[in-house]
């Protein structure tokens, strides 16, 4: 589905990442796991176009996307949810979700959807973002992703900072979105275990190299743990 090439990119002259290659299976989920300042946000700020690639590809569905510009990716169903749980704190829940919503064709029916991945969503619709915890902020920022209906859903550290309860409602969503098929995910992630659950595939960065790669699942934990030194 998407492939990163042997990428190499940084922000000044040195490099943050050195010939990465990170794969992400159609209609599966690719775990990046990895110490703080590992270089996995660099990693998807490559690979939505908001970094530039210095050397190496980047490949969505085979076409050559390394040019394209990050609004273009979005274009071809690339979604991104960055860290911190973005969305607008001004508006309500519910408006939230109509930002996206407005001019699809399906927009009513996608917002049904998300609300019933995320019942909580519903109940809260009329308080202001601002005012959700961060888990329901993070919920939300996952529905807003959804309802513009990618083929790659793209999630910086979903669990930072969040309560283990909804941890787990978030890991649940993950799995399911991904099992019902149509939707490959690219997972950066810190939590070994949540990340396993959730993937496919597994990568392990360590100083912008991947150290370790796999299969995922819990099976891969000893090598994932000896990688990251933990
Ligand atoms: N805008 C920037 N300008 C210069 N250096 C940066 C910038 N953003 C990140 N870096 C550096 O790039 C390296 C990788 O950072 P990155 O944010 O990709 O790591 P990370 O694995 O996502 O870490 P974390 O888990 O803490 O988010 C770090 O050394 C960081 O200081």
């Amino acid at each position: 589905m998407l492939s990163l090439l042997d990428v190499t990119v940084g922000y000044t002259r040195s490099n943050v990442l050195h010939g990465v290659t990170v794969e992400v299976p159609t209609d599966g989920v690719a775990a990046v796991m990895g110490h703080n300042g590992a270089g996995k946000s660099t990693l998807i700020r490559a690979a939505m176009g908001l970094l530039k690639v210095r050397s190496g590809k980047i490949l969505l569905d085979g076409e050559d996307i390394t040019g394209l510009r990050p609004y273009q990716r979005v274009a071809r169903g690339m979604a991104y949810v960055p860290q911190g749980q973005q969305s607008f704190g001004q508006l309500t829940t519910m408006e939230n979700l109509q930002v996206v919503a407005d001019g699809r064709k399906r927009g009513r029916a996608l917002i049904d959807e998300a609300l019933e991945m995320f019942p909580v969503l519903g109940e809260l619709s009329s308080r202001k973002a601002g005012l959700l915890s961060g888990g329901q902020r993070q919920q939300l920022a996952i529905a807003r992703a959804l309802i513009s209906e990618p083929q790659l859903l793209i999630l910086d550290e979903p669990t930072e900072g969040i309560q283990p309860s909804i941890v787990a409602e978030i890991q649940q969503t993950i799995i399911d979105l991904a099992s019902r098929g149509g939707l490959s995910v690219l997972l950066v992630e810190q939590h070994v275990g949540f990340a396993l659950d959730a993937s496919s595939r597994y990568y392990v960065l360590a100083s912008g190299r991947v150290t370790s790669s796999g299969d995922g699942g819990r099976e891969a934990a000893g090598s994932v743990r000896e990688a990251m030194a933990i």
